[in-house]
């Protein structure tokens, strides 16, 4: 499938509708759900620590440390059923995508804030291809200095949005709550952690 384009000022998007058919994405969210390590991480809001709002996991090589929110994490290792899409997508993008974060949103109350991936480890033009599953949810993006510069996309089940170049330098981003009934959904960010 082609990539389309999403014109944003200021950002570089592209996204395909269906990077797995429907048969792939549900056999690979039926097999996320037991084999991730699913854990409650602290977030810091304010100076305060919270839980986060939903199930998260990092996993990537062992040399693929990551610091997020002041702390070091050590990454589990890859689930078997993530091998084969990490492989595509290194292929496909030419990138050396050594971890991923997934996120796991129980129902409409769990979401993630306003915030960009642009950690030193990820470079000066991170590269993140966000592979989601399950309930279609809404994502958003605000530049971070031009008001009125935003947009927002529903990220449907076997989709993949890529967020290249100054993105993330230029936007955060968010998945909101809702209040409308939306059943469960798996998020993978793959990330190259050591990028320049
Ligand atoms: O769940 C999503 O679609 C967004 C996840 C995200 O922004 C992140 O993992 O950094
Ligand atoms: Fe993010």
């Amino acid at each position: 499938m082609p990539w389309t384009r999403l014109p944003l000022e200021d950002a570089e998007l592209a996204y395909d509708p269906h990077w797995l058919d429907g048969e792939a994405a549900d056999a690979l969210y039926a097999a996320l759900l037991p084999q991730v390590p699913w854990e409650v991480h602290r977030i810091r809001l304010f100076g305060r620590e919270h839980d986060s709002p939903r199930l998260s996991s990092w996993i990537g090589d062992v040399d693929a440390h990551y610091r997020y929110s002041g702390a070091d994490f050590q990454p589990h290792p890859w689930p078997q059923a993530l091998q084969p899409v990490r492989q595509r997508l290194a292929e496909e993008l030419g990138a050396p995508f050594n971890s991923v974060l997934a996120n796991r949103y129980r129902d409409g109350r769990d979401a993630m804030g306003w915030h960009s991936d642009d950690e030193p480890e990820l470079g000066r033009a991170p590269l993140i291809a966000s592979l989601s599953l399950g309930a279609t949810r809404r994502f958003t993006f605000k530049h971070r200095r031009r008001e009125g510069l935003k947009g927002e996309l529903a990220l449907g089940h076997g989709s993949v949005l890529l967020m290249s170049g100054p993105t993330q330098a230029n936007y955060r981003h968010a998945l909101p709550r809702t209040a409308k009934p939306v059943g469960e959904r798996i998020n993978l960010t793959f990330r190259v952690i050591g990028a320049r």
